[in-house]
């Protein structure tokens, strides 16, 4: 209890240093409750000096005595009035207690003020600290929990903390220390205003982002669902559009082939009266289709018939003149007078010469007139017969195949095919449809046969990707018996069809298409699945609209296997391919023959010689079927040249090396490519 009150007169003293006083009263006081505790033991009134009566009277209960102990003021020259001091000295301590209490009880609101401050930030510190720490979720939490507990704990002490003793009083012990913490919390009240005003502040302004973020949020929500709403409509409309963009192009594309096919039919009229028509002719009971001339064939026939008789009156006149000067040089003659002399003889005939090279002339413009009207009338009979067979096509009434191409004009018909003009109404572009037709009346195996046959076709052509190589976009089912190749659309003649037209091409026209074919070869032999194409032919040669070369149909190609030796593959499909362009290992039916890209060499060499010369080296004249009952390529071994038109050597050069008979000694496809004829450079 002493040192509580030393305790309690030193934080006193503390609290209150400009009483210098203080400390030497406080040993004072120090000292006299050392004796009086001693005296205790003994008799009060001794020590006191109080009367003797007091003397034997019993000592004071020791509470009132434990009360006057605690009184603490005292001076040197207080002994003789202590009891009077320690009254007043009582009356002051307790004064003082009330004022503790009372401060205590002001810094414990603050405190409590403080806290209810700190506790949101406390929370939204936490929580930040939870956030923060959410991978180690438990440990996190319990550490908060641990900072709250203990922030709570010194700055809000619940009632049962104000430690009052058990007679109601509080303990002074804990007052002082409460006064003590709470003293810099009052020094620290302005900064945490201040820090309170801040963190409001900025709560304030993180609500108002909070608010205008939901705002966007709702806008942009609205503006999502108004966007969505015009994509959908947009979306039905462009369908819609679609649709009648769609309707409208294959309407626009149908009128124009509708157009095109009547010019075509009006056009064959025309050319059928010119150059000739196909007539029935009937021999008992067999029908047979006959050719039948046209006017202007049949005019210039008869004027070639005119001037053959002219030349031969001339011929005969001459004849008949020189008969009637030798008869004149003999002497025979019976009138002198009618009798011609030597001038005149020399004169007639001179006329008779210049008049039959006249007749020459005439006779060789004719003849070219006629073969340009034979041209004209083998064109004339390929438009009759593709116009016959669009006719007779069941794919003739401008369908939209597989929901997208649109079938225009019939471009051709081939063996097992239909080739047609067709629309893509996607890629809006134009495209080649090969219609595969498979016969109705065809057994089940051979449907398949052909089946696997295209198939495989299919699979080859659609991995080339070569701009000398046509295209293949596209494959799919058109019925049951029907299916159908999108190829890319050569809007240009084939090459059989321009050779048609013009038998003889220019040496540079030549030169830049069979450079172009080799490039499509390179690309066939470079590739890791290398590929004989075996069916190298004019007609698989097309030209775009701007003349590029393509080579196209994989139908007999072959693909070469890695493992294959040196000399070749096996060529199992022996007889198939067209014999004019197929070298002589191919007819060699001793053996099974192997062939490698040098079937492709060969044929190439024979359309160059082909477009040079205006005729093919070996068989030209002869049919598939004689050519191979006369072993005609088997006896090919050397290649001539005719001496018109005029070709350069090194043309004639590449000709030879590709129509070189053994086939181990003729370059492959990678080797004759190095030429400098097909090597285009600056000079
Ligand atoms: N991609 C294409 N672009 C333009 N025309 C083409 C295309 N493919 C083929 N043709 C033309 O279609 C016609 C028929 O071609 P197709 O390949 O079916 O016949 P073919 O080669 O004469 O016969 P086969 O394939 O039986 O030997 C030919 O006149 C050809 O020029």
């Amino acid at each position: 209890m002493a040192d509580d009150i030393v305790l309690q007169l030193s934080a006193k003293s503390n609290s209150n240093p400009s009483d210098p006083s203080l400390p030497a009263k406080l040993a004072k006081l120090e000292a006299r409750m050392a004796g009086k505790s001693s005296s205790s033991s003994n008799s009060p009134s001794v020590q006191t000096g109080w009367p003797s009566s007091s003397v034997i009277a019993p000592p004071p209960p020791p509470v009132k005595f434990m009360e006057q102990e605690e009184l603490p003021e005292s001076s040197s020259d207080d002994d003789d009035n202590g009891e009077e001091f320690l009254i007043q000295h009582n009356k002051r301590i307790k004064l003082q207690e009330n004022d503790t209490v009372r401060a205590l009880q002001q810094s414990e609101t603050v405190v409590e003020e403080k806290v209810k401050v700190l506790e949101p930030v406390d929370t939204r510190q936490n929580s930040e600290d939870l956030k923060r720490k959410k991978p180690g979720r438990g440990r996190g939490r319990s550490s908060s929990c641990r900072g709250r507990s203990k922030t709570s704990d010194q700055t809000k002490p619940g009632p049962s903390s104000l430690h009052v003793s058990s007679n109601g009083q509080m303990d002074k012990h804990y007052l002082m220390e409460q006064m003590a913490k709470v003293a810099p919390a009052n020094n620290d009240t302005a900064n945490f205003q201040e820090e309170v005003t801040l963190l409001r502040g900025r709560v304030a302004s993180l609500e108002e982002e909070l608010r205008k973020s939901r705002q966007e949020k709702d806008d942009c929500q609205r503006l999502y669902s108004q966007l969505e709403k015009e994509l959908k409509d947009y979306k039905e409309h462009d369908q819609q559009m679609k649709t009648k963009r769609i309707k409208i192009v294959s309407d626009l594309l149908i009128s124009v082939s509708k157009a095109e096919r009547q010019e075509a039919r009006m056009r064959i009229r025309q050319e059928s009266f010119r150059l000739g028509n196909v007539g029935v002719m009937r021999a008992g009971t067999l029908i047979s289709e006959v050719w039948e001339d046209g006017q202007a064939i049949k005019d210039l026939n008869s004027h070639l018939k005119s001037l053959l008789e002219t030349k031969e009156a001339i011929e005969r006149h001459r004849k008949s003149l020189r008969k009637r000067q030798s008869s004149e040089n003999r002497g025979d003659g019976s009138d002198a007078e009618a009798s011609t002399s030597e001038e005149d003889f020399l004169l007639q005939d001179e006329i008779c010469k210049s008049r039959l090279a006249s007749i020459k002339r005439e006779e060789e413009n004719y003849l070219r007139e006629r073969d340009r009207y034979e041209l004209e009338k083998g064109r004339l009979i390929r438009e009759m017969k593709r116009v016959r067979d669009e006719d007779g096509s069941r794919f003739n009434n401008f369908q939209i195949l597989n929901h997208r191409y649109a079938l225009l004009n019939l471009l051709g018909k081939g063996g097992f095919s239909e080739v047609y003009k067709a629309f893509d109404l996607v890629e809006y572009k134009y495209v080649a449809c090969k219609l595969h037709g498979l016969n109705a009346q065809w057994s089940e195996e051979k449907k398949q046969n052909y089946i696997r046959h295209a198939l495989r076709e299919n699979n080859i052509h659609k991995t080339l990707v070569h701009p000398n190589i046509v295209r293949l976009w596209d494959t799919f089912e058109v019925d049951h018996n029907t299916f159908c190749t999108v190829l890319e659309y050569c809007s240009g003649k084939d090459l059989d069809a321009t050779l048609k037209a013009t038998p003889v091409l220019p040496e540079k026209e030549a030169r830049i298409i069979i450079v172009q074919i080799f490039q499509g070869l390179v690309y066939l032999n470079k590739r890791s699945q290398r590929i004989i194409h075996y069916d190298l032919k004019p007609g698989n040669v097309l030209f775009d609209e701007v003349g590029v070369t393509k080579v196209t149909d994989f139908g007999l190609s072959k693909i070469v296997e890695d493992d294959v030796g040196s000399q070749g593959m096996e060529l199992t499909s022996q007889g198939a391919g067209t014999y004019w362009y197929l070298p002589p290992e191919c007819f060699d039916l001793s053996k099974t023959p192997l062939i490698s890209s040098k079937v492709d060499v060969w044929s190439a060499g024979i359309m160059l010689y082909q477009m040079l010369f205006g005729k093919r080296p070996f068989g030209h004249d002869q049919t598939q079927e004689r050519i191979l009952r006369e072993d005609t390529i088997i006896n090919a071994r050397r290649v001539e040249f005719p001496s018109k038109p005029v070709v350069s050597n090194e043309a004639k050069e590449l000709i030879r090396k590709c129509l070189t008979y053994n086939q181990a000694e003729r370059p492959d496809v990678l080797t004759i490519a190095q030429d400098p004829y097909l090597i285009y450079s600056k000079k």
